[in-house]
């Protein structure tokens, strides 16, 4: 079968699990991360008439760690496994610069938070520096910041990070190499009648039920995180491939539209950038329970959120923070910019905006989020 969504596409994120680069813990992987080095500079020179910006987002860094420090099993402490990734992260870097050099290529680090991504400016600027560094041909090559980074803040999964960086640079296919050959309608591993799943609908709710968490101690985050990161990549529009990092010529293959994998189709509509970036927040500052009625509004008629259907506030926040708008049951049902602090927002709840000038000593504005500033959030 032959796919278009790779060989159209022009802006690629490749993830690739720490199983592959560190060879299942051995230590890295160098003919492997040598040969990913040619077929990215193969692409980005456009090998095959189209020209094509690539990112890789490599994991590695902790499994390479352990090992340099010589640790056989995986610490449970959280500075441990920061120091792992620091020392990990030398040899990493290192390895990328070696072979993509070999390959005439340029090659920059970044290491990114989820605070990095959760504030707004810090966004933008991530954006604009992974941008220029495409545009100068440099392969930008992504880790998390695993040192500064503790267990609520951090992306938890490189799958996710890989989804999330998809989303910022708008790139057109998320290519997530792994130990297996895709997706498999049960762990392969565990299930051997299982069965190769060659292509579906990202997002679709049946690809969480198939998918198992992580098959070896070395990997994190399992076929489970790869799945909801190819409904996330979804949400700016890019679709996912999930393949065997060490099939022959794998990201070659499929650009020339080679189905390799498994195929993940984004349906849904590309959404405003920023309203992706609301989308895309992990962790939010607060929630505001809604009424059934509000609830209603909010998901048929895209309405902005009134205080009056507002019936509790959950966490701390300020005025512009993004916060998740819940229905009585505890689902999410949309995220937005708050127009009102969480103190305020206690004050307001229930209240019709004719009181709002009483309660809080000044006239502001009607809605608690605007519909101009408010993403639905799907299931
Ligand atoms: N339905 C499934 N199909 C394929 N692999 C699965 C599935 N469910 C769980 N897995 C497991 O997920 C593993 C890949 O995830 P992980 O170990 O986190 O790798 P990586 O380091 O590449 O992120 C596979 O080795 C496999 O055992
Ligand atoms: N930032 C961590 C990545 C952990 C992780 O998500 O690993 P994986 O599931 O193998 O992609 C590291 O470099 O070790």
């Amino acid at each position: 079968m032959v796919s278009n969504v790779l060989s159209d596409a022009r802006r690629i994120v490749v993830k690739v699990g720490s199983s592959l680069v560190t060879n299942e813990g051995k230590g890295l992987d160098e003919v492997a991360i040598g040969e990913w080095s040619r077929q990215l500079a193969a692409l980005v020179h456009g090998e095959g008439g189209v020209k094509r910006e690539v990112i890789m987002v490599s994991s590695g860094a902790i499994a390479e760690g352990m090992k340099r420090l010589g640790w056989a099993t995986r610490p449970g402490e959280i500075h441990e496994l920061q120091a792992a990734a620091a020392v990990g992260q030398m040899g990493l870097a290192q390895m990328y610069e070696t072979k993509l050099r070999e390959q005439g290529m340029r090659s920059a680090q970044v290491l990114l938070t989820h605070a990095d991504l959760a504030d707004r400016e810090r966004y933008l600027n991530a954006r604009t520096t992974l941008l220029t560094l495409l545009r100068l041909g440099v392969v930008p090559v992504i880790n998390e910041n695993d040192t500064v980074v503790t267990d609520e803040i951090k992306f938890g999964d490189n799958d996710t990070l890989g989804a999330l960086v998809a989303n910022l640079v708008e790139a057109d296919v998320l290519v997530i190499l792994t130990d297996q050959k895709g997706l498999y309608t049960a762990d392969p591993r565990r299930d051997p009648a299982a069965k190769f799943v060659d292509v579906a609908n990202a997002g679709d709710p049946a690809l969480e039920v198939m998918a198992g968490g992580a098959g070896s101690s070395i990997g994190k985050g399992g076929m489970i995180t790869k799945i909801l990161a190819a409904k996330r990549a979804a949400g700016s529009g890019a679709s996912t491939v999930i393949a065997w990092g060490r099939e022959n010529h794998v990201l070659i293959r499929l650009a020339q539209g080679e189905s390799i994998g498994t195929l993940l189709v984004a349906q849904t509509q590309k959404k405003q950038a920023r309203k992706q970036w609301m989308a895309d927040h992990l962790q939010m500052r607060g929630y505001v329970t809604v009424d059934a009625g509000a609830a209603a509004k909010l998901k048929g008629s895209g309405k902005s959120l009134l205080p009056i259907g507002m019936v509790a506030v959950e966490g701390d926040f300020v005025r512009g923070d993004v916060i998740g708008i819940r229905g009585e049951a505890g689902e999410e049902i949309a995220r937005g910019l708050a127009n009102y602090a969480s103190a305020e927002a206690r004050l307001l709840c229930r209240k019709p905006s004719s009181e709002f000038e009483h309660l809080l000593g000044y006239a502001a504005e009607p809605e608690m989020v605007h519909r101009d500033n408010l993403v639905l959030i799907q299931h």
